[in-house]
């Protein structure tokens, strides 16, 4: 028997744990039978689920909590801005969209106790005040008063933008307990904002704000007098994306992105984003009918100069291809990234990023398909220079620069053995940040010439988040050559500003425009 007590919204990996969204190209593609069942028709089964278990037990024997009133159900969908999207097929929904569907799921079972993991991770802004006005609205109702457990980042409770200790942590949240290495503390906000804040991170633990974006130097060098001079690296005009005939999802997309360029790529929840990506990468199947979509055809193997910069349609560009010159992290190939493989390791898991592939391609730097691709001449050059990237990218993103406060070594000079021990574990023995950070590196390590960082910080510890951002801040991440696009909904994320050359293309109602 199901426990009545507490329901969860976990913060990642939902679609795949609920066996509801197994395979992130197959919502691009046609609907297979079962993947039809829609947002509404899933929110029915589990009502009449509640009402099967509540005739199965008399009232006040403490085995229910009650069955959700029609009228409060109402309430629940449009406060979470659901309401629209109950005849949505579940596989079409967008990664906010089914947060925001996990999190009423959970809420329709009114269970006692509410744990939210991260709740406003990937959540636009007007979503997140929703949840929190909805969450705080439980604290005045007669009629159901869940407690509520929820995790955030620190810098969803403090202001972390400008590095000040204010107190931001949503308005329903009345006790905070926090961890950090060797420091728990617990107790009412007041004090943790009065107190236990300024105290703790005034005694030698204020690298978590001296690290953050907006410090030290531009991490976009370029060789390029204009930035119309560099060569372009995507190039899509009037392109298209519509559903079932009538739903327009991208209208006549113009986006030129250019080699060195950094994009923030921005909308709210359901905007289009990971549509436009998808087309981007070539995993939907109507980026072979757009009309102009002219992408990165080339392989990237050793250096910035093996990279020629002649666009093709995507037709034309075999999909090897295509993967192996662009470096991808996002929610959905976080999902979809078979971890489970046995005895995948990181390393294996980090040089699969060369070809964009899922599965380790044959022994060491899993070069199988250096043989194939490259001349006799060039392929220890091309082994040599890739198992040396691998170390780069475990070196400054491995644990010597989040697990404590060692010095990683200079790299390029043989990985510490902390770093070695990192390599050859199985990815599926790291937690989630972990796997965070080696699929961070797996989009890094190919230098590709187009990078797209979907919401790489979530899941992320405070420790790995600095590192990342202090490596993009290094100049040592990305090349001139190559060109970023970071998506995120938050601002503070962004690892450049606009005086570093940071440019933005926002996605609403279908139609995209630069800011
Ligand atoms: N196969 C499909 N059929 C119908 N609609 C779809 C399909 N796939 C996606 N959609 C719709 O396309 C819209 C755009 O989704 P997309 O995932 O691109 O949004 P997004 O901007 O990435 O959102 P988020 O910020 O939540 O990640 C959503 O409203 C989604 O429901």
């Amino acid at each position: 028997m199901r426990s009545p007590g507490s329901s969860s919204c976990p913060s990642d990996t939902p679609r795949v744990a609920a066996g509801e969204f197994y395979d992130y190209t197959a919502r691009y593609g046609a609907m297979r039978d079962g993947d039809d069942k829609t947002l509404g028709e899933r929110f029915d089964e589990i009502l009449q689920e509640e009402r099967v278990h509540m005739s199965e037990h008399t009232p006040g024997d403490g085995q229910h909590p009650g069955l959700i009133e029609e009228r409060e159900y109402r309430e629940l969908l449009e406060s979470l801005g659901l309401t629209p999207l109950l005849s949505v097929p579940l596989i079409a929904l967008s990664n906010g969209q089914t947060r925001r569907a996990r999190i009423a799921r959970a809420i329709l079972r009114r269970p006692d106790i509410i744990l939210l993991d991260e709740p406003l991770t990937g959540l636009d802004i007007e979503s997140r005040d929703r949840l929190v006005h909805l969450l705080q609205s439980f604290k005045t109702s007669t009629t159901y008063s869940p407690s509520i457990l929820s995790s955030y980042r620190l810098q969803e409770v403090v202001d972390h933008l400008h590095g000040s200790l204010k107190d931001v942590a949503p308005a329903f949240v009345s006790h905070i307990a926090f961890l950090e290495k060797d420091t728990f503390w617990a107790g009412p906000r007041d004090e943790f904002f009065g107190d236990f804040v300024k105290r703790h991170f005034k005694e030698g633990n204020t690298e978590v704000w001296a690290n953050g974006f907006g410090t030290g130097s531009a991490g976009t060098p370029k060789g390029w007098k204009t930035r119309e001079d560099a060569p372009l690296v995507v190039d899509l005009q009037g392109v298209n994306v519509v559903y079932q005939g009538k739903r327009k999802i991208l209208d006549q997309i113009s986006w030129q992105i250019r080699q060195g360029d950094r994009w923030h790529l921005k909308g709210q929840n359901g905007s289009g984003k990971t549509t436009l990506l998808s087309l981007i990468t070539g995993d939907h199947p109507q980026s072979y009918v757009q009309k102009h979509l002219l992408l990165p055809p080339t392989f990237s193997p050793t250096s910035p100069q093996g990279f020629t910069p002649t666009l093709a349609h995507r037709k034309r560009i075999p999909t090897p291809v295509l993967k192996s010159s662009i470096g991808v992290l996002s929610p959905e190939l976080f999902d979809a990234f078979p971890r489970r493989e046995p005895g995948m390791s990181v390393w294996d898991a980090v040089q699969t990023g060369f070809g964009g592939v899922f599965v380790p391609a044959g022994e060491g730097v899993g070069m199988a398909s250096v043989d194939d691709i490259f001349e006799d001449g060039k392929r220890d050059e091309v082994r040599e220079w890739r198992v040396k990237r691998c170390w780069e990218v475990l070196e400054a993103l491995g644990p010597n620069s989040w697990a404590d406060k060692q010095v990683s070594q200079t790299p390029g000079e043989g990985a510490s053995e902390a770093t070695e021990a990192f390599a050859a574990r199985p990815i599926t023995s790291l937690t989630q940040g972990e796997q965070r950070v080696v699929l961070l590196m797996r989009a890094l390590v190919g230098r590709a010439p187009l990078v797209i960082l979907d919401e790489v910080w979530s899941g992320m510890e405070e420790g790995m988040i600095n590192a990342v951002k202090a490596y993009f801040k290094s100049g040592r991440a990305f090349g001139d050559h190559q060109a970023v696009v970071v998506v995120t909904h938050w601002e503070e994320e962004v690892p450049w500003t606009r005086e570093e050359g940071l440019q933005s293309f926002r996605l609403e109602k279908g139609y995209g425009k630069t800011e």
